[in-house]
């Protein structure tokens, strides 16, 4: 582990002052200035802010997070150091989705029994440049008037920045929409994801042999959604995004999960959308998690919008409607499926309570259902591991009749 002076922002020999060595400049031609941390050179994203407290290296390897430059609005990011553990990223294929981290005080070394490496370093070895010393109050509050701005975070040691150009690349940087970011994440190859060490504090791990067969869609897969299907009694085959649903239902699933993932979900939808169709139509029972969640919207016929700022955090209440309780779940979403765009066979399950966009569906005449939220949290609240298990009594259901 390297020192705390290796990691603290310097000024460059024959400055008096620390100048900058980080910008986050906004297609707006707005200029923040800060310290770097990271990698150095600079890439263009969408800033979006985070507000969970805790879990930034989760966060951090979610690769759903592809494209997207990440703020938090927690003051103290880094602290703890990372870990080789708590990575979300399974194929390393999506090892370096986020374009970059907006922190508001500089990392300081790591102070945790489990850190092997220190953030800064983590993020240079990631290929994630950082700035450190923004007014993340300031940002956060921008975005909640204006939406998620497009910008370049560039990070030069030596202080020495192209503005203009870097203004330019802001700008002209094309946005979200339209972008199918999936090819970049998803795994290249079919795998088998095997959870078999049993850990009786959490739960994780596989205890018994399992019972159902799962094939799951990854359109860049969290690592606690394969964890937790492999808890609930499922053998999870793992299958790149472009796989065709005959190459699917070959593989003779008890049932079909659709993961998570980055970009635009109508522009993933083009050549996902028929392949969930074929699986819808065939019967077999099907759970989505936020982008696969979007993806059943679409298969059913839906429309899926752009927000304003989008679902990011660890302490989003969400209605599940078909008991009345309200759990507190994990978010990260930018976009949302258009309710009023949904069949009649889609009966609306769950609505977030932040803001009463949809955060559920179900399939009346289908044993299909998702959610827009994250129910393996990773980071966030546990409240709703309960999904994974409607999704097995589910199969059990279906596997019965
Ligand atoms: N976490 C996700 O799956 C995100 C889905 C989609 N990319 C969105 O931003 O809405």
């Amino acid at each position: 582990m390297t020192s705390e002076q290796d990691h603290a922002p310097t000024a460059p020999e024959g400055w008096a002052e620390p100048r900058p060595t980080a910008l986050l400049v906004l297609a707006d031609g707005t200029v923040l200035e800060g310290f770097g941390i990271g990698a150095t050179g600079h890439l263009a994203g969408e800033v979006c802010f985070n507000t969970a407290i805790t879990g930034y290296e989760e966060i951090l390897t979610d690769p759903s997070y592809a494209g997207q430059i990440i703020t938090f609005t927690f003051p103290h990011i880094g602290n703890v150091g990372t870990n080789e553990e708590d990575i979300e990223t399974v194929s390393m294929a999506s090892a370096s989705g986020v374009r970059g981290v907006v922190l508001r005080t500089a990392v300081t070394d790591p102070s945790n029994y489990r850190a092997t490496r220190h953030f800064d370093d983590w993020l240079k070895a990631r290929g994630i440049p950082g700035i450190t010393g923004i007014d993340t109050r300031a940002l956060t509050a921008l975005i909640r008037e204006a939406g998620m701005p497009n910008a370049v975070i560039a990070h030069a040691p030596d202080g020495v920045f192209d503005i203009e150009t870097l203004k330019k690349e802001a700008s002209a940087w094309p946005g979200l929409v339209g972008m199918d970011l999936v090819p970049g994440v998803t795994s290249i190859q079919r795998f088998d994801w095997d959870e078999t060490t049993w850990d009786p504090e959490t739960g994780y791990g596989r205890q018994e042999a399992p019972q159902h067969h799962v094939v799951a869609i990854d359109y860049g897969v969290k690592r606690n959604i394969l964890r937790l299907l492999a808890r609930a009694g499922c053998k999870v085959t793992v299958v790149p995004a472009t796989t065709s649903a005959e190459d699917i239902l070959a593989l003779q699933p008890d049932g079909v999960f659709l993961s998570n993932g980055p970009g635009d979900p109508a522009a993933t939808g083009e050549y996902a959308v028929p392949v969930i169709q074929k699986v819808i139509e065939k019967g077999v029972p099907t759970f989505g998690i936020c982008l696969g969640h979007q993806m059943i919207g679409l298969a059913v016929g839906g429309r899926t919008v752009k927000m304003h700022q989008g679902h990011h955090g660890a302490n989003h209440p969400v209605k599940d409607l078909t008991t009345g309780k309200v759990e507190i779940t994990s978010m990260n979403h930018g976009f949302a499926v258009d309710r009023d765009s949904l069949p009649k066979n889609a009966v609306e399950t769950h609505v977030s309570l932040f803001d009463g966009s949809n955060a559920g569906i179900a399939l009346a005449d289908k044993p299909v259902f998702s959610v827009q939220y994250h129910p393996e949290a990773s980071p966030g609240p546990q409240d709703s591991h309960y999904l994974f298990d409607r999704f097995v009594e589910m199969i059990e259901k279906h596997k019965a009749a």
